[in-house]
Parts: C-alpha cells; structure tokens; sequence
C-alpha cells in the first residue's frame, strides 16, 4: 500500500512518518524539500509513505503523488488534518497556526487546499483520513471545530474519517496505524 500525505508546511507530515516508523519525536526538523519515501511495515503490512513537501512552491505536485497511491493522509496543525484515500498516494493538509483566532488566512488556505484537491476526477471515490494534529498545544481546536472550519461535513463522495492527535506525545497514533492497516487490507 501507499500513502501520500500532504498539508501545509509546519503541520507535522515528517514528524508523523518519524512517529509511526519509529516511535521518535523531535522538535528539531528541518522543511522538506521536494518529498521523502520511507517504507513501514506494521504486522504483516507494508506501507509505503510519500512525505511530500508542504511549502507552497511543493503543493502543484500534490495530485500528481496522490494518484498513484492508496490512500490520501491530510495533517492539519490545529491543528493536524489526514485523508487517506485507498489505491491512491495519501495526502495531508496542515495548519500552522493557533486556530481560533491567530491566523484564519491559514485556515481558508488548508480547506481550499483539500477541496481543490479532493475535486480531482483521478482521486474520486478515495478514502480520506483527517488529522488534526498538535492537540498537546494550548489553544488547538477540538475535533467539531475542525469539522466544521474545514467543510468535512460537505464530502459525501467517500469515507471520511478524522482522528485529533499530537505527535509530539504520541496521542491516537495506534489509531491512525490502525486505520492505514484496515485499509491497506481491505485493499489487498
Ligand atoms: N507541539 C507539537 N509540535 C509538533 C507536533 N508535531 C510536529 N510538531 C513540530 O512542528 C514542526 C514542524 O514539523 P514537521 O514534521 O517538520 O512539519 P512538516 O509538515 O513535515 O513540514 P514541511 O516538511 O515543511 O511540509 C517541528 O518543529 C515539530 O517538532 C505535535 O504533535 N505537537
Ligand atoms: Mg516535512
């Protein structure tokens, strides 16, 4: 299976493969440029994880790693947000900021982001995981604050599952491997 995960810079992409390959955290990362490929294998599953760059002069090749995937992850730094689509690359979207009032320019810049991507005839149908990610941050939205600020309630056209996590103290992070291997399975 393969992922793609795509989102705004800043909103954990990198620091989610670290988490979910080895259990490492670290405050210290530097932007990515271009992407990174990094295989995990979870029981009996292989995963293979494109990280794509998430500075705005990366996002044009964020369909491109989507379609050819399986699912599409979206990191929101709330803050984090995953999609995951299967039998496509998955994608995640960040959010780089304090939700609820620092810096709503980022927020529209993520839903548009998704939407715009999710309205790709190549990725019809795909599922979608979001992740709000950075929960241990003060300040971070909740779950139905994300929702609704970033239109989920608006896709219809798939399975839509959103998980709130930090990585920085590995909140939810089963749930998310979880997820990727039922629908690794599912498809294999
Ligand atoms: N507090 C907190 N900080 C986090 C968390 N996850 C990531 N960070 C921090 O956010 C910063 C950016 O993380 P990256 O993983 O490099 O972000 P990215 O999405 O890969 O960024 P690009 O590669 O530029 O697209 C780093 O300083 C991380 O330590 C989290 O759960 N909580
Ligand atoms: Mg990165």
């Amino acid at each position: 299976m393969e992922l793609s995960l795509i989102g705004l810079q800043n909103a954990g992409k990198t620091s989610l493969v670290n988490v979910v390959a080895t259990g490492g955290y670290s405050e210290d990362m530097i932007p990515t440029v271009g992407f990174n490929m990094r295989k995990v294998t979870k029981g009996n599953v292989t995963i293979k994880l494109w990280d794509l760059g998430g500075q705005p002069r990366f996002r044009s090749m964020w369909e491109r790693y989507c379609r050819a995937v399986s699912a599409i992850v979206i990191n929101y730094c709330v803050y984090n947000v995953i999609h995951m689509f299967d039998m496509i690359p998955s994608v995640v979207i960040e959010l780089s900021y304090v939700v609820d009032a620092a810096d709503p320019d980022n927020l529209s810049i993520s839903r548009s982001e998704l939407h715009d991507l999710l309205s790709k005839p190549s990725l019809s149908g795909i599922p979608l995981l979001v992740l709000g990610n950075k929960i241990d941050k003060p300040g971070a939205m909740s779950k139905q604050a994300l929702t609704d600020q970033m239109d989920l309630k608006l896709i219809i056209d798939r399975e839509v599952c959103c998980f709130m996590i930090s990585c920085k103290n590995s909140t939810n992070i089963d749930s998310v491997i979880d997820w990727l291997v039922k629908h690794s399975k599912s498809k294999n």
